[in-house]
């Protein structure tokens, strides 16, 4: 059971401010706020097409919001992109997968590490100017999170040959290389079973515990988002209806109205 009480919540890192987004006529986003604390696990949920995806976008530097800024460890960004939200520590995982399937799980991963290797191709190519031991450094880190993530037996496997829950376990483990201070999860339960739903809760949980992560995942799964985030903001149709702890949601009217009575 996640101990939301014993958790050192700290102050705001990512604060989304009056967000709108359209493409062309259509309103993806209207006048979004909402706030996610240093170690939070903060989960945006709603019906299809209520904008979440649009938001995770928003937050990486993917898509301009036409309207709101953001402001992420106190720096404001009218403009966000993709490359410096990688820079200032903003990961994400992908529905859709975004690994190398013919490349084994350490491969894979220690793709994630890129940004933070400092020397070039060229002197890691000739060993030389310490490119050896700084390679060996991001190894190290590369095989704890292959060992944190309990798939040390399948390193040299092509990621294309595992089952689809151990390919959302290695796409977990390629964004953690980045050693991110805000990790995105894009439905991280998508298409996987209970067994494979529960593994993976467990690791957000110890992701969010061991390293400190601040988490913001967007989900299905209404169980599993109320069971392990600390704060959770509902959107429909590119509004905010709702915002507050999975107890405060739970009893919101127009919640319960545009989301939880019905099947998804
Ligand atoms: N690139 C795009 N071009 C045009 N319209 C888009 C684009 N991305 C999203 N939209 C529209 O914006 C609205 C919000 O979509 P979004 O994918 O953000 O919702 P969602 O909550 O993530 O939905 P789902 O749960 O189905 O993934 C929808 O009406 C969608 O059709």
């Amino acid at each position: 059971m996640h101990q939301v009480n014993e958790k050192k919540i700290g102050d705001v890192i990512l604060d989304m401010q009056s967000i709108s987004l359209s493409f062309g006529g259509v309103k993806a986003l209207t006048n979004i706020s909402f706030n996610v604390k240093e170690h939070e696990i903060r989960s945006i949920i709603g019906p299809n097409g209520a904008g979440k995806s649009s938001m995770l976008n928003v937050i990486n530097g993917v898509y301009t919001p036409q309207e709101g800024s953001i402001v992420f460890d106190n720096k404001n960004f009218d403009k966000m992109s993709p490359r410096r939200a990688a820079e200032m520590g903003i990961a994400r995982t992908f529905q859709n997968l975004a690994l190398f399937k013919g490349m084994s799980v350490l491969d894979n991963i220690m793709s994630g590490r890129n940004l933070r290797m400092k020397s070039g191709l060229l002197s890691q190519a000739f060993r030389i100017f310490g490119a050896e031991k700084e390679e060996i450094q991001h190894r190290e880190y590369v095989e704890n999170i292959i060992d944190f993530l309990e798939i040390q037996a399948y390193r040299k496997t092509p990621v294309g040959r595992l089952p689809y829950g151990l390919q959302k376990r290695v796409d977990l483990g390629r964004a953690l290389a980045m050693e991110p201070r805000l990790l995105l999860l894009d439905e991280p339960m998508a298409g996987m079973n209970i067994e494979e739903k529960q593994d993976m809760s467990r690791f957000i949980l110890d992701v969010n515990d061991e390293f400190g992560t601040t988490i913001v995942l967007i989900e299905h799964d209404m169980g599993v988002v109320m069971d392990i985030s600390d704060r959770v903001v509902v959107l429909d149709y590119g509004k905010k209806i709702g915002d507050g702890t999975p107890a405060e949601v739970r009893t919101n009217e127009d919640v319960i109205r545009a989301y939880l009575g019905v099947e998804h």
